[in-house]
Parts: structure tokens; C-alpha cells; sequence
């Protein structure tokens, strides 16, 4: 349950002294004595009157049929449990260098014989997309500092709309696997709930020490830079989150987003687009929202409860319309998951511009983000990328079996149709028609090789919620440890395991993808670990053959994926979280000479 907070008298008077003076971030670090320079692409100190962006959303509202309700403003919420923690679930790792962006809007070209989106073309572009908005685009175009020769750098997007997806991004030009489509800074980005005392809640960088906002302890940074630079937002709501006390541990990224972002608005915050100041709030109203069925209502409605509480005790914005953003947030929010955090994401960002990607399991783009830096976006390319192609990401873990993916895209309100999904639901269906033929799974083991798992979680035959939790457990005994399952190992099972899940990764997003280099680097650890014991005794000589041929696979292998990886990964920092895959390459190679000295061995040779 959450408790109805409001505001001491002691946090106002902070809130009046901050007012009177509130270029200089308070906290732990003598505060700096220059007003807080707004960081190359960062976010500025108000240039509107403050509350234009809430009539601009009333009216807008009204205009839309939707009742803005002002007598509710200063209505004092009742408490609430708060189960609502969805976000938009990019699936996103890191990067290292910048990149340029040209987004014209010129109509998109038509689609090329392989186009992810033939429909894309039909409508070419998009009426949806303010003036705005589309000079924030230009913008990032324009200030990309540089580029790999790699990179095209005459690349264009258009927004275009499409009749079944909203809008979407076309690329007007080719693209090749690895290279660097955009990057892009979010409007807002916090630390997930996890991260919030260990992540600088500027950049999202988890360094060994961080300090803390004094007067709120809520905002942890990893120096006067991050806390200066924060300033502008965070003085909004310092006095709030000091007020809502805990804040950061009670509340979700997304409702204190919320709370974060309606403060910039009513504050009439802008963000530098080239020679115009494009307000937030005009980024933040063209995002899609969502039509909310009655328990996703409850839901906004819930977290609109929470918000208010690090707003404001007297003014709020009508109900209908704070649900509203609500929704647009959840659908839009994008999930920051750098390596250097594992599976673990560190926050939650809104990037106007990526939000504009849409959904494909088989996407042709990812996102990154740096460990050093996750508050940046990289937008990378995945598969080659034609002319009229449309950019897709995807949104949910894409190696699930398709009904485990619909059923996670639900909170997006649209079921996938992309060839991966139409191949798995037909194949499903023509399997169904047999019925005989249903698998046989038995053991939880055999059904976590990846065929019996799809399979089983179609037909039904092993409980699919003790299949999920056992490879999430599987999967977590592979990435975080190097100790085998259980007291006997098997060792032969978990490395075949091992081995599925990476192919797994692979297939379905590719070898290059950076999720699937991270399991092949946690998974090659293992593999190093296991195949560095002491096995060979208790194996058979059939088996040693086996293992030799597996690892001198996996070394090859392994020089294929880590020259990628030098091309993607440049930066010092990125080699250094690769250093463990180089220890596992090592125990790999000490392994196969180990083998092979053993096969050496006269009473071997047969
Ligand atoms: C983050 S937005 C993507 C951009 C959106 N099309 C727009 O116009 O702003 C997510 C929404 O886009 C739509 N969408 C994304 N991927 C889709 C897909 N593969 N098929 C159908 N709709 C999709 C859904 O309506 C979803 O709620």
C-alpha cells in the first residue's frame, strides 16, 4: 500500500529558497558556482511561461472529446496498492561511437524486393509528425559529431504512416550490418528502482561511489558534472521526492518519469533542436498513445495517484488527460540495458525519435547503450537495410516461442505479423491439425533443448510456467556462475544447453546481435569452466573426441564473433568488458591442448 504523502512545511520553505535561487544544484560536493551549462544536446532552463504545455494539453484534450475535469485538480488522493510496473521493453544493449542522422520528409522510396514493410510505402509521409518535431529531427542529424567511414553519410529517414502500425521509420538509403543508424539523447531518463541508489541519475553509469542530493537524497551522481547538468530537471522535483520520502525505492521508473516530465512542461523545459528550442512537451504529445481497456485504466489510474504525490498537493493535471500520458509513457518508454549491467536495465529512457521504431522478432536494428554513458541511444543496424526498408527494433525477448512473444506485445495493443511470427502460428496450426504427433516431453532437462521447449509450449505437453521458470533458472545458473547444476553435474547436458541458447539467440536475431555475443561470451565462460575440469577421466574416448571438435569449434568461432565485435566495440571500456570472454577463449584453448596431448597418449590412439 502506499501512503498519502504531502508536503511539510519545512519542504516548501526549501522549495521557495530553491526558487529564489536555483541555477546551482544544492549537495554533497560544494555546489558550483556557475549556473549549470546545458550539456551539448542537453535540455535548457525554461524559455516558455510556465503552464503553457497544461492549457496546450487541455485544449488539445477537449478538442478530442476528452473531459479535462479542472475541478479534480486539487482533489487529494486516496491510497492505493500500485501493481502497475509495465514499461516498453526494448530489448537494448551498448555501444561505443557516435553517429550521424538525417531525417528528411521526403516521401519514402518505394520498397525494395526484400522491404520488411511493404505497406510502409502505401503511405508515404507521415501527416503525424509536428513541425517540431520534425526539426528536432534535423537537429539530430545536424549535431552528430562524427561518424565511422563506415557509416553512410548521406543516410536518410522519413516517417511515413502505414495502415496497420501507426507510423513508422523508412530508411531512404542502404545500411549494412554494424553500422551506426542514429544516436540520439532521451527528453527524460531515470534509474530503474534497482540502480537508483548505485546509478548516476544523470548519465545512469554505475561507478564505485556515487554522491547524493542533499537535500532530497533521492538523486545519486557520479560527480559535479552529472549533478550539474541535472540541475535544470531535478531542482523541479527535489523538493517533492524530499517530501514523498523513499520515493525512489517506493515508486516506478515510469510513474516518477512521469512526475519528472510533467514538471518540465508545466516549466516550459526545452531542448536545444539546432537554431530552434523544440519544447518538451511537444515531443512528449506526439508519442502513440494507447486505448485502454478497464484494467489498464485502473492501472493508469493508480500510478496517476502515485505521481501526484511528487507533483504537486495543489495542482494537477485533469485526471483523463494525466492517464492519457500516462499511456503514451508505457508505450513508448524504452528500457536502457547496457552490458555492463547484464540483464539487469539500469533504466528507462524516453527517446522521441526511436520510439518511432516499430516492433518486428526479426528486427533489423538495435539499440545500444555504453556503459560508460547509457543515457546515450545508439541505434544500430542488425540485417542489411534497402532503400524503402522499414527500421524495426524489437520490443520482448524474440527468443520465446511466438504465443510467450503475442502474449508479451499485448501491452502494446497489436499482435505481431512479422514472417517469424506467420511461419511459427502456421506451422503451430498444421501441427495441431495432426494432434497424434504431439511430443512426448518428459524430463524438464530433455525440454530445454530449444526444439522441445517451442514445442512443448505449443502442445501443452510439460507445464509451460515450469518450462519458463526452469530455463529462466537455467539460464541465470549459466550467465551469473561458473557452477554446474546440482551435485551431479551433466556436464554434457548443460553444455549442449548452453549451446542451444546461443543458437537459439542466434537464429532469431543473428550472430552479431549483441545480446547474443553477451550469452556467447557468459556461455563460452562456462563452456571454459566446465571443459577445463577434470573430465576426462570419467569420459569416454568417444566423448573427449567429441568435446575436442565442440571447443576447436567454438575457438573458431569465437575469432569470427570477436573480430565483429572489435568493429562494433572500439572504446577502452568495451574491451575491458570483454576481457572475461578472453579469459573463457583462453580456458577454451588450454582445454583443447590439454585434449589433444591426452589423444596423444598411446592408450588413446584407437
Ligand atoms: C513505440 S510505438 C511505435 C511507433 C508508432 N507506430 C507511432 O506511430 O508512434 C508502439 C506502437 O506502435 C504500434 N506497433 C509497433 N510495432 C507494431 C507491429 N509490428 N505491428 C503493429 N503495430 C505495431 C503499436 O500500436 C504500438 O502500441
Amino acid at each position: 500500500m502506499f501512503k498519502k504523502r504531502t508536503t511539510t512545511h519545512s519542504a516548501k520553505q526549501n522549495l521557495r529558497r530553491q526558487q529564489l535561487d536555483d541555477s546551482t544544484p544544492p549537495g554533497p560536493e560544494p555546489a558550483p558556482q556557475t549556473t549549470a551549462q546545458p550539456a551539448t544536446e542537453q535540455i535548457v532552463t525554461a524559455q516558455q511561461p510556465g503552464g503553457r504545455a497544461m492549457n496546450d494539453l487541455c485544449m488539445r484534450a477537449e478538442s478530442l472529446g476528452l473531459d479535462p475535469d479542472p475541478a479534480d485538480h486539487a482533489v487529494a488522493s486516496p491510497a492505493h496498492d500500485h501493481n502497475h510496473a509495465q514499461h516498453a521493453s526494448v530489448y537494448a544493449t551498448h555501444d561505443a561511437e557516435p553517429a550521424q542522422l538525417a531525417l528528411s520528409a521526403e516521401p519514402a522510396l518505394p520498397p525494395s524486393r526484400n522491404s520488411a514493410a511493404p505497406e510502409a510505402a502505401m503511405h508515404p509521409t507521415s501527416t503525424n509528425v509536428s513541425p517540431a518535431f520534425l526539426s528536432y529531427f534535423s537537429h539530430l542529424s545536424s549535431s552528430s559529431s562524427s561518424s565511422s567511414t563506415s557509416d553512410n553519410p548521406n543516410s536518410r529517414f522519413t516517417v511515413i504512416d502505414t495502415p496497420t502500425k501507426g507510423r513508422a521509420i523508412v530508411s531512404q538509403t542502404f545500411h549494412s550490418p554494424g553500422s551506426l543508424l542514429w544516436t540520439e539523447s532521451p527528453a527524460c531518463a531515470l534509474p530503474t528502482t534497482e540502480f537508483t541508489d548505485t546509478a548516476c541519475t544523470r548519465c545512469l553509469a554505475t561507478p564505485k561511489r556515487v554522491m547524493r542530493c542533499r537535500p532530497c537524497a533521492s538523486a545519486s551522481y557520479c560527480g559535479i558534472e552529472c549533478q550539474r547538468a541535472d540541475w535544470p530537471e531535478h531542482k523541479l522535483e527535489c523538493a517533492h521526492l524530499r517530501a514523498a520520502k523513499d520515493a525512489k525505492h517506493e515508486y516506478p521508473p515510469v510513474i516518477r518519469m512521469f512526475a519528472r516530465l510533467l514538471k518540465m512542461m508545466e516549466a516550459g523545459v526545452v531542448v536545444q533542436a539546432g537554431e530552434e528550442k523544440v519544447p518538451v512537451w511537444e515531443l512528449v504529445e506526439q508519442l502513440q498513445g494507447l486505448d485502454l481497456d478497464m484494467e489498464e485504466a485502473q492501472q493508469m489510474g493508480q500510478g496517476v495517484m502515485m505521481a501526484r504525490n511528487l507533483v504537486s498537493n495543489g495542482q494537477f493535471m485533469p485526471p483523463v488527460l494525466a492517464m492519457k500520458f500516462l499511456g503514451q509513457l508505457n508505450n513508448n518508454g524504452i528500457t536502457i540495458l547496457p552490458h555492463s549491467t547484464s540483464i539487469d536495465p539500469v533504466g528507462l529512457g524516453l527517446y522521441p525519435l526511436t520510439s518511432l521504431i516499430n516492433h518486428s522478432c526479426t528486427p533489423n536494428a538495435v539499440a545500444f547503450f555504453h556503459p560508460s554513458h547509457p543515457r546515450q541511444l545508439h541505434l544500430r543496424c542488425l540485417q542489411p537495410i534497402s532503400p524503402g526498408n522499414e527500421i524495426t527494433i524489437n520490443y520482448v525477448d524474440v527468443c520465446q516461442p511466438e504465443p510467450a512473444r503475442r502474449a508479451d506485445l499485448a501491452k502494446y495493443h497489436f499482435t505481431c505479423t512479422c514472417a517469424l511470427c506467420e511461419r511459427e502460428r502456421g506451422a503451430a496450426d498444421r501441427m495441431a491439425v495432426k494432434g497424434k504427433n504431439k511430443p512426448k516431453v518428459t524430463s524438464v532437462l530433455e525440454a530445454m533443448s530449444l526444439g522441445e521447449y517451442t514445442r512443448a509450449m505449443r502442445y501443452g505437453s510439460v507445464d509451460s510456467r515450469l518450462l519458463q521458470a526452469t530455463r529462466r533458472a537455467l539460464i541465470d545458473q549459466l550467465l551469473n556462475s561458473s557452477v554446474p547444476v546440482g551435485k551431479e553435474p551433466d556436464y554434457a547436458s548443460i553444455v549442449r544447453i548452453a549451446a542451444d541458447l546461443v543458437d537459439c539467440y542466434a537464429e532469431h536475431i543473428g550472430r552479431g546481435h549483441p545480446t547474443t555475443l553477451v550469452h556467447e561470451m557468459q556461455v563460452l565462460k562456462t563452456k571454459a569452466y566446465l571443459l577445463q575440469g577434470d573430465v576426462a577421466p570419467k569420459v569416454s574416448l568417444e566423448q573427449v573426441r567429441e568435446d575436442l571438435e565442440r571447443a576447436r569449434r567454438v575457438r573458431s568461432e569465437w575469432e569470427v564473433w570477436y573480430a565483429r565485435m572489435k568493429v562494433w566495440f572500439t572504446s577502452e571500456e568495451m574491451r575491458k568488458v570483454f576481457s572475461e570472454a578472453e579469459e573463457a577463449r583462453a580456458g577454451v584453448e588450454a582445454y583443447v591442448k590439454a585434449i589433444e596431448g591426452l589423444l596423444r597418449q598411446p592408450m588413446m590412439r584407437r
